[in-house]
């Protein structure tokens, strides 16, 4: 049989979304651009509100943290006094945005400013999700298979709603059985995928990882879970050792689940 034999221990499938459920480009050249041409405007709308004061506090303490980085913005607290100091404040926050984002940084204080971004631009039908052609056929065979279907991302647990909740294919959200980021961990540590074993109420060796970083399937494995490599048009390229190594997938097609032919 060509593809790959999902163990017969396995009851949950865990995704990755860039890379494995939604091109990189999609994220790269859609997603992104959006928070880089915007977060000045929407800063300036959004500052007075309880939900934006949260976001810059979040990035303000990350701020802290990345003070030893090379090239680290630092964002002031401001004073409180005079439109002048207001403006230098927020350009702070803007150009630590773009610094993070320039390296690509996984922080929960970026993906939740970006998650609140995006909710305008899905929700008022500007961006669809996109997902490759054998993403929701597949988990829809799963989920009659009874599979249990789950999304671990970097992108916050509100981006990945709106990505499902308003894509290409109309809203698939029902589809997933829960959502995690990088409040349980970072996607690198395995006691991350130990964690997510725990919320969901079964073992590591229960559940089969999908994702296109090598570290992030590392990881996953040194928690005991089943992994498999994704590769699609425009992931980067994997070593020989990796490929030979990893079971690789080119789409969610070549996954067999036990009872499946
Ligand atoms: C709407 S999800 C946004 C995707 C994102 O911000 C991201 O960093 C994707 O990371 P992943 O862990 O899915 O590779
Ligand atoms: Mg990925």
């Amino acid at each position: 049989m060509v593809g790959l034999s999902v163990p017969a221990e396995v009851t949950a499938i865990l995704l990755d979304i860039e890379g494995t459920t939604t091109p990189i480009a999609f994220v790269k050249d859609i997603l992104f651009p959006y928070i880089k041409e915007n977060v000045q405007e929407y800063l300036q709308t959004h500052w007075e509100e309880e939900e934006c004061r949260q976001d810059v506090s979040l990035l303000r303490k990350q701020a802290e943290e990345d003070a030893h980085l090379d090239g680290a913005v630092p964002i002031p607290t401001a004073s409180g006094e005079g439109a002048d100091d207001l403006q230098q404040t927020i350009q702070a926050v803007v150009d630590n945005v773009r610094w993070q984002m320039s390296l690509d940084r996984k922080t929960t204080a970026l993906k939740q400013l970006q998650g609140h971004m995006w909710r305008a631009a899905f929700t008022a039908g500007h961006v669809k999700g996109e997902f490759f052609e054998d993403v929701v056929p597949a988990v829809r065979r799963w989920k009659a298979a009874g599979m249990k279907v789950y999304i671990y991302s970097s992108g916050s647990v509100e981006a990945q709603k709106l990505l499902f909740g308003h894509s290409t294919e109309g809203n698939v959200l029902e589809l997933f059985d829960g959502h995690f980021d990088t409040k349980i961990g970072h996607k690198v540590e395995s006691e991350s995928y130990r964690k997510i074993a725990d919320s969901i109420g079964c073992s590591p060796s229960n559940i089969l990882f999908l994702t296109d970083v090598t570290l992030e399937a590392s990881a996953a494995e040194e928690a005991d879970v089943h992994v498999a490599v994704v590769v699609r048009p425009g992931n980067a390229g994997l070593t020989d050792d990796e490929k030979t190594y990893y079971r690789l997938i080119t789409s969610f097609s070549e996954l067999h689940l036990p009872s499946s032919t």
